[in-house]
């Protein structure tokens, strides 16, 4: 088995590859093209996920894992992207004894797979420590685990949700090789010590240095031993599990350069980070349909010429029909261009194939009813929307986890005037996708 071994010599100062957080399933029907082929191990692979922490340093009452982003807890987040992995078996949460039954609730709410809810301890540690004696439970001996324990635990703080697939690969794969392995990432600040009157006492050499971050993998005989042996003063101050399988098991971790997405949620300020990262992941691509009409195809031309400024991809279909189906397993964001036709029955129909397609448990998608009046067309059913009527289909899709927003649009004559509505429209849908915000659900937004 190949891992790549360049990984650590790269240069520290090397320019960070752009951020891909790896929070979708990268199997999505009709993007797979667009993403490398990821590899597979042959070996079992489980996973810990420390979750038993408090959160001070967020100055929150709620602990980060469970601050929720889009009606999603943090922690949800993580575990998709662990159990869309097919090779990895079995996620162990550990959190405190007081949220375990939160805990079960958010892996029943959100139908997470291959996940077990353990009780954590006083420290990160102690809740590791747990989560690795969880997965071996069954005839395990003082020195060895249970013999069907995985081969292979990798071990991931609960609140770094932005982990992809392929550099868990590389993690898991060296920890098979060498016994254990871990993500670092180059040191932003230079690291000192300090004297205990408070002075400095020397710096460190910041280029040989690296942070340690997460995800870390272990054979499952090295992270158990190094949980037996480890003293009372490890599991009470320790920070580095690292560290552990070198002090107590003689096994020195092979590291790997991680991608800057691996950083962990610590303050207030990187719960807004996460939640910036997760919207605009949602929001970098839009189907519009137009339901085969002439007029809705000049907007959605116009459309899809605004949307390269708008840093937005935009497929134009007429349905949702035969192949055009799977924008339903893969599209977040529908734009749906009605001509003349008050009706919303298009929306309606729309919002029936997305609750039959599942999407919203993990993710709302948006629906944008575009209302085009061209006065060269006959009328359907009347030439202005009704505010009332999506206000209440948009309470209706709400409680199903879909955003519905309109937009009021008139096709003028006037070559300019056409042209800026076109634009408004862009820039609209824009920020509705980029923002997907409660307040504005159920609006008729006139262009
Ligand atoms: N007794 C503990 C303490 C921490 N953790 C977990 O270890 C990870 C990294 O720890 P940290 O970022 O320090 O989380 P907290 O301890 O919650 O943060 P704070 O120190 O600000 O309270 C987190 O997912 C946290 O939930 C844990 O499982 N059990
Ligand atoms: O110290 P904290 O509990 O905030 O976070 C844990 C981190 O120390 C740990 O995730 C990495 O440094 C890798 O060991």
């Amino acid at each position: 088995m190949e891992v790549n071994n360049t990984d650590m010599q790269g240069d520290p100062r090397e320019p960070d590859r752009p951020a891909h957080p790896g929070i979708f399933p990268t199997c999505e029907a009709g993007k797979s093209e667009r993403k490398p082929a990821v590899r597979s191990v042959d070996f079992p692979v489980s996973v810990v996920l420390p979750a038993g922490g408090t959160g001070e340093r967020t100055g929150l009452q709620t602990p980060k894992q469970f601050c929720s982003f889009l009606g999603r807890p943090l922690i949800s987040y993580t575990i998709q992207a662990f159990e869309r992995v097919s090779w990895i078996q079995c996620i162990v949460v550990v959190v405190a004894r007081e949220n375990v039954d939160l805990m079960t609730d958010i892996v029943q709410r959100f139908q997470h797979r291959k996940v077990r809810v353990v009780p954590g301890g006083s420290t990160r540690h102690r809740s590791i420590c747990n989560g690795v004696l969880a997965l071996g439970e069954g005839e395990a001996e003082e020195e060895s685990p249970a013999a069907d324990g995985p081969k292979v635990v990798i071990i991931h703080d609960a609140v770094r949700p932005f982990v992809e697939e392929e550099f868990l690969y590389k993690i898991a794969a060296a920890a098979k090789e060498h016994g254990a392995a871990g993500a670092i990432r180059p040191l932003v600040s230079t690291v000192i010590a300090t004297t205990s009157e408070g002075y400095l006492d020397h710096s460190l050499e910041r280029a040989k240095y690296r942070a340690s971050e997460m995800p870390q993998g272990f054979t499952y005989d090295v992270i158990y031993q190094a949980y037996q042996r480890c003293t009372e003063s490890d599991f009470e101050f320790g920070t580095e599990c690292l560290h552990l399988a070198l002090q107590y098991c003689g096994t020195n971790a092979k590291l790997i350069q991680g991608p800057p997405t691996l950083w962990k949620v610590t303050y207030k300020r990187d719960l807004a980070a996460a939640e910036s990262i997760i919207k605009e992941t949602l929001s970098q691509s839009a189907c519009i349909i137009t339901g085969g009409s002439a007029h809705a195809a000049t907007l959605a031309d116009g459309l899809q010429k605004a949307a390269g400024a708008l840093h937005m991809e935009l497929d134009v279909i007429p349905d949702l029909m035969g192949e055009n189906t799977g924008y339903l397993l893969k599209e977040w964001n529908f734009i749906q261009i009605s001509v003349n036709r008050c009706s919303l029955s298009e929306v309606e129909d729309l919002l029936k194939d997305l609750e039959a397609a599942n999407r919203a448990l993990l993710h709302p998608p948006v629906i944008i009813w575009v209302h085009l009046s061209a006065s060269d067309e006959p009328s359907i059913s009347g030439t202005v929307a009704e505010p009332a009527a999506i206000m209440d289909l948009a309470s209706a899709a709400k409680l199903r986890n879909v955003l519905l927003y309109g937009i009021q649009v008139h096709q003028s004559k006037d070559t300019e005037r056409w042209e800026r509505s076109v634009l408004k429209v862009a820039e609209i849908t824009s920020a509705l996708i980029r923002e997907r915000s409660p307040a504005l659900v159920g609006q008729l937004l006139q262009a």
